[in-house]
């Protein structure tokens, strides 16, 4: 069995959606499902217990409010970190593959050149911070795994910018975006494959390590607002602005481009067109 830390997010619905539609071309086991009530990351010790003999395990749950982590950065480190890694021990004592999902946050955003997996990190907020503590408690844990970064994940659930630009742009005439900072939109559903694939691979043998998997074209935000606005026909116009127009609690980076080159030559998967699943997206939403 496929053990799935998470049950509402994006990347778990569409884990829930997949799962059973890939064990029809391969030998992928049964995912099984864990909420808060099964598991609370808030709480290691619950969720150590439910590793049991699981065939793998993928957390997909995540403290993700990049701004609220600002003021509770205690939590987010707990959920992000302390439990991940407690989980990531649990998997490595049994050599359970394990995947940990995690960010360009991590990055500090400078230059324009893609990231790569191995370059230096030096997150600029709190939520990058307690996912890096994350990436390196499971590293640590020394069992088979791999840390999957991803960016700007989008889907028909939860809260992401796709939901956020089609709310506001119903209500106006224009909207304001930033345009100095560039990534590739990641549609939860591309990403589900991507974890199912590493799965697969570390079952197989593939060795542990950290890789990259985003959406391709990289587009600034405000560029990704007017492919939702054209797609989704809205007439709302986005005005670019920069970093320093929209002031948040946590900064953000300028440069969330990752090199996913690794990803697809041990794992086999490409980087898919977001602009693709956007149009799917939009459909499920009834917006297209
Ligand atoms: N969203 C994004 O843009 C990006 C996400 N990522 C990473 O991808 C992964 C999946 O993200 P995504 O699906 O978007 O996340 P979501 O924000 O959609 O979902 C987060 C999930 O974590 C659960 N969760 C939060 N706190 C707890 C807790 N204390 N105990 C148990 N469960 C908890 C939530 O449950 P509940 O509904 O009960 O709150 C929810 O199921 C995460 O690791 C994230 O860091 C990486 C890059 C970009
Ligand atoms: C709503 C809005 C946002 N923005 C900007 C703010 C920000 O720089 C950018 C995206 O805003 P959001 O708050 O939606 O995105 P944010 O929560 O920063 O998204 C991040 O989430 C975490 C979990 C990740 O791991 C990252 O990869 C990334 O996806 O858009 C505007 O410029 N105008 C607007 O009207």
């Amino acid at each position: 069995m496929i053990l799935v830390f998470g049950e509402t997010g994006q990347l778990a619905r569409e884990l829930a959606r997949l799962a059973p539609e890939a064990r029809k071309t391969s030998d992928l086991p049964e995912a099984r499902f864990l909420g808060r009530a099964q598991a609370d990351f808030t709480d290691p010790a619950s969720c150590v217990a439910q590793v049991g003999e699981a065939d793998a395990v993928i957390i997909a749950a995540a403290h993700t409010g990049v701004d609220k982590a600002e003021s509770e950065e205690a939590l987010a480190e707990t959920v992000n970190a302390t439990t991940s890694g407690a989980i990531a021990r649990a998997c490595a004592e049994k050599g359970i593959p394990l995947v940990y999902v995690s960010t360009d946050y991590v990055f500090d955003g400078s230059g324009t050149a893609p990231r790569t997996p191995q370059d230096p990190t030096a997150p600029l907020g709190a939520y990058g911070r307690t996912k890096l503590k994350g990436e390196q408690a499971v590293a640590a844990a020394a069992g088979p795994h791999v840390i999957l970064r991803t960016s700007w994940v989008v889907s028909a659930h939860g809260a992401n910018f796709v939901k956020t630009m089609l709310r506001l742009g119903a209500e106006r005439e224009v909207l304001r975006v930033v345009a100095d900072q560039v990534g590739g939109p990641t549609p939860a559903a591309d990403l589900a494959a991507a974890c199912l694939a590493a799965v697969q691979g570390l079952q197989k043998g593939a060795p542990s390590g950290i890789h990259h998997f985003a959406g391709t074209p990289d587009v600034s935000w405000a560029d990704f607002a007017r492919e939702i606005f054209a797609q989704a026909n809205l007439p709302c116009r986005v005005e670019d602005i920069t970093t320093a127009d929209y002031p948040t609690p946590a900064r953000r980076p300028a440069n969330s481009r990752l090199d996913c080159s690794a990803f697809e030559a041990v794992f086999g998967v490409k980087r898919p067109d977001w602009r693709v699943s956007l149009t799917a997206i939009l459909k499920e939403l009834g917006a297209a």
